[in-house]
């Protein structure tokens, strides 16, 4: 069948020490033909056998190098294809070389070629038996079969009772190996796969189907067979075929890679089955790969493929080597004693001393120890620095962000404090603020603030009461800080104001410090306030307003500073917007794979509302960009030429930063746009799209899909982070619908396939109750015409038991007559007459005897004969009882209720 591909695998481990193969010597050689043309290689082959055979001992580096084992396997003819008049195309010249026979300088060579007459033992023994016996030292090893459909793969791998495969004799082999050293600690373990249609299933196990493929060292196995694309190869034959070529094309590219030896990247992970080869190609157990062949000449192309494959698959060298069993106990020990001496090292480091277990204190060892100590100590070092530098960053970030702050609020402080005399205070982040940041850094932010950010208006420093006075207020940090300025600057929001009362009111009581935000949406919800009041109000307009001491003064270092604090803090805020963008972004994507498991209205309410908010953020961080542009714009000609280049290289530096992001967003939406529409394509190919599509529930999803398409078109010039996630999510659903129509396509051929075999049993059924009922009418016929003869018999023995009757009276009325002949010989008779008579009437009755015997026979006879028929009746009555429930279940379950009362009416009439 096409659809077939063979495979087999095994994973064996033990504990013992690590050794190499044993095989490999005949194959050292063979490999270093590898890169040779196949015709280069047949006149060698030919000329030099003991080229493929020597004899030479390998070098100790080579020993550790194995090939791939490559054997070919030609089937003999079969009787349908010699009828068919089919010719031999390629045949075994020799014991390592395939030949054309049309094109004698077409050859290939491999480690071996059978024959076919070849017995499947001897396959095993040359191509299998190796590397069973390696499996069994801790070596895994992978044995497949490769070829068109019918060239041998079951025969080779399965076999039959008469001749077992492959498999058979592996696990035979592997018992006895076992049973012979039994204490060997051994784990085993076989695996044999089948892999169809992309689908893989366990052989081994009913339970295993449709497998998915996990990345794992120990690791899943598939075997192939490449698959015609001839004319009559249709439906799902040929798109079966078109996967397993598919397969076959990245297997060969796989292979061929890997023999180049210079690519870095193998694509293994472009197919199942290449996926399901990695570990045994690239790793480091033993690969024996069988290729099985057909000599028929209507094959040639597909044998010819076989062949290159297989010369190809040849120079892959693996690097066999054995596992060590380690069971949980040693595990936990393992791990126990590294944790000990990590921590023993640990010690060490911390102490400063390094100290290198079980060495003597010699000249050399001093020397080495003072190495490594010098060692630890400059790692030590580098990390305090890499620490020191982390801090200082941070640190300055976040004096840069409270400067920021500070700055751009002078003008409603100004106006706060205008009437204030003595000196003016800057605000700073409160405690609740700083409370995401570790606590050791916090306390650094805070001793610097005390040091940089109390500070006089004039330069003074303030008194040590005002200080202490200022720290209770800081408490309250940026929120009432903004609480304040909405009250001051008639920015805020009608509906705080009871919040503006308390702040303006009682800057620092404990109410402030109840409200239950954590400190980081605090911050955030801060600057957006400030940020919403920028956008009411330009900034130019605000700076108009909010301050007329320092920013009046055109052409001051203060205007300026302020101007670029300014742009700095909407950046700032911008930054934070972008955040949170991406924050929902995230939650509507896992939303949105939420509702395509399960959709459920709430779900894509919750959807609805973070695209909008995700909308409103957007339409904020635009209107910030914009207001950033105008405060660049409307504060350019106020600066001098050495701010402007201060901005310039700010902004520079920032449309740089940007310019590298997106760029590498688009590149990665650009792989993924194209994956998408790989993927599409697909799934429109191999599904009508349609028909899916009327099902409610994937109507559903696709509306989901197009609200989320729709979405990112809104947001795309604004955020591609958007995109990426939707693209995500979209690759999500069509994988999972395409996912779907498999199913259903399975389903639906898994039910066209029972409807069949239902109706091929109801007819089957109908034509043994035909027949059933053909022959219980000859039977009944039969027996009504045993019970006539039997009837007759009955009549007949009675009329013989009547005999003896009627023969005693005549006997009686014979010895009366006797008795008066008696009288009469009395009278004259002679004896002799009578004595005469007397004999003759003997022999009478002995032969009536005789015949009332053999009556008495006949009639046991016939008894016997009308039991059996009546027993043959009766059983011929349950089998019909039996058919007709059986036809009751097949009416049921298909619906023939007509067709089958029909058959039993006319069965009826005709009894
Ligand atoms: N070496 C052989 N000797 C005798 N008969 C063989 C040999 N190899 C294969 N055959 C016969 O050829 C036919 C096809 O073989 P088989 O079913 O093993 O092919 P296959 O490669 O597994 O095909 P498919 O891929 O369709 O499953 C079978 O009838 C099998 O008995």
């Amino acid at each position: 069948m096409a659809s077939k591909y063979g495979s087999k695998t095994r994973k064996l481990a033990n504990s013992a020490s690590t050794s190499t193969t044993t095989s490999s010597k005949k194959f050292l050689k063979t490999s270093a033909d590898c890169q040779t043309s196949p015709a280069s290689s047949s006149v060698k082959s030919k000329n030099h056998h003991q080229y493929f055979y020597s004899e030479s001992p390998p070098v100790e580096t080579e020993k550790l190098k194995e090939n791939v084992t490559v054997t070919v396997r030609f089937r003999p003819l079969s009787p349908k294809e010699i009828r068919q008049g089919e010719e031999i195309a390629w045949y075994a010249d020799g014991e390592t070389v395939v030949r054309s026979e049309h094109n004698p300088s077409i050859a290939y060579a491999y480690d071996r070629v059978f024959g076919p007459t070849t017995t499947t033992r001897h396959v095993y023994d040359v191509a299998a038996q190796h590397v069973v016996n390696g499996a069994m030292e801790g070596i895994n090893g992978t044995i497949f079969a490769y070829g068109v459909t019918s060239s041998g793969k079951t025969h080779t791998m399965h076999g039959d009772q008469r001749s077992p495969g492959i498999i058979p004799l592996a696990v035979k082999d592997a018992f006895s190996i076992i049973q012979e050293v039994p204490s060997i600690p051994l784990c085993k373990e076989l695996q044999y796969y089948i892999g169809c249609l992309k689908v893989v299933n366990d052989l081994l196990n009913p339970a295993g189907q449709n497998l998915r493929i996990r990345e794992d060292h120990q690791h899943l196995i598939d075997l192939a067979g490449s698959e015609s694309s001839k004319a009559e190869t249709t439906g799902v034959r040929r798109k079966e075929g078109a996967y397993i070529n598919k397969s076959l094309l990245t297997l060969g590219t796989v292979i061929s890679k890997l023999t180049e030896g210079r690519s870095t990247h193998i694509p293994y992970r472009d197919s199942k089955l290449t996926r399901l080869l990695q570990s045994s190609l690239s790793g480091h157990g033993r690969v024996s790969l069988i290729c099985t062949v057909t000599p028929a000449s209507s094959n040639t192309e597909e044998t010819h493929n076989t062949l290159k494959f297989a010369h190809r698959a040849k120079c892959i060298e693996i690097q066999a080597a054995q596992n060590k069993i380690i069971d949980e106990k040693s595990l936990i020990k393992k791990y126990q004693s590294e944790i000990r001496l990590l921590k023993e090292e640990l010690e060490q480091l911390k102490k400063g001393i390094l100290i290198v277990p079980q060495l003597k204190v010699g000249g050399e060892d001093i020397v080495l120890l003072k190495q490594k100590l010098e060692d630890g100590q400059v790692k030590l070092q580098s990390r305090l620095e890499e620490e020191e530098e982390a801090k200082a960053a941070l640190l300055s970030r976040i004096q840069r962000l409270t400067k920021l702050i500070l700055v751009s609020t002078k003008s409603s402080q100004s106006s706060r404090f205008s009437h204030r005399p003595g000196p003016r205070r800057r605000h700073s982040f409160g405690e609740e603020e700083l409370a995401y940041l570790p606590h050791k850094r916090r306390d650094l932010i805070l001793d610097d603030e005390n040091i940089d950010l109390y500070i006089a208006h004039d330069g003074t420093a303030e008194n040590p009461d005002d200080i202490s006075k200022e720290k209770k207020s800081r408490k309250n940090g940026l929120l009432n800080w903004l609480k304040i300025r909405k009250k001051d600057g008639s920015l805020g929001a009608g509906s705080d104001k009871s919040s503006v009362v308390k702040s303006n009111s009682t800057p620092s009581t404990p109410q402030a410090d109840s409200v239950n935000l954590n400190a980081e949406s605090r911050l955030s919800q801060s600057l957006l306030t400030e940020r919403t009041n920028s956008a009411e109000l330009s900034p130019v307009a605000r700076h108009d307003r909010e301050t007329p001491e320092d920013f009046s003064g055109q052409g001051t270092p203060l205007t300026s500073t302020k101007s670029i604090d300014q742009i700095d803090l909407l950046r700032e805020q911008k930054k934070i917007l972008s955040g949170e963008v991406a924050l929902h972004s995230s939650a509507l994507k896992r939303l949105s794979e939420e509702a395509a498991k399960n959709p459920k209205e709430q779900i894509h309410m919750e959807m609805r509302k973070l695209r909008e908010e995700i909308r409103a953020k957007n339409e904020q961080i635009a209107s910030l960009e914009k207001q950033i542009a105008d405060t660049v714009a409307a504060n350019y000609d106020k600066m001098d030429n050495s701010e402007m280049s201060q901005v310039k290289i700010a902004d520079n530096r920032i449309i740089q930063e940007q310019l590298d992001q997106k760029i590498g967003e688009v590149e990665t939406l650009q792989g993924e746009i194209n994956s998408l529409k790989q993927q599409l394509s697909e799934a429109l190919e191999s599904r009508n799209v349609n028909q899916t599509f009327s099902n409610p529930q994937q109507h559903g999803r696709m509306q989901s899909i197009s609200e989320g398409v729709e979405m990112k078109k809104e947001n795309r010039s604004l955020v591609n982070t958007n995109e990426k996630l939707l693209l995500r999510a979209q690759t999500t659903e069509i994988e999972e619908l395409k996912q779907k129509l498999a199913e259903l396509t399975e389903t639906k051929d898994q039910l066209e396939q029972r409807n069949k075999k239902l109706a091929e049993e109801s007819s089957y059924a109908k034509g043994l109750a035909s027949a059933a009922a053909v022959e219980l009418k000859a039977l009944s016929e039969e027996v009504f015409k045993l019970m006539n003869e039997n009837e007759k018999l009955s009549t007949e023995i009675t009329a013989l038991k009547n005999a003896p009757t009627q023969r005693r009276s005549v006997v009686a009325s014979r010895n009366g007559r006797r008795e008066s002949q008696v009288k009469r010989q009395d009278q004259g008779l002679s004896t002799s007459e009578l004595k005469k008579e007397l004999v003759v009437s003997k022999e009478r009755e002995l032969a009536y005897e005789s015949a009332l015997q053999e009556r008495d026979q006949r009639e046991a006879e016939l008894q016997r004969k009308v039991e059996e028929s009546k027993q043959r009746e009766a059983y011929l009555e349950n089998e019909l009882a039996n058919m007709w429930v059986l036809v009751a279940k097949l009416k049921k379950s298909q619906g023939v209720e007509s067709d089958i009362s029909d058959s039993a009416s006319q069965r009826t009439d005709n009894w």
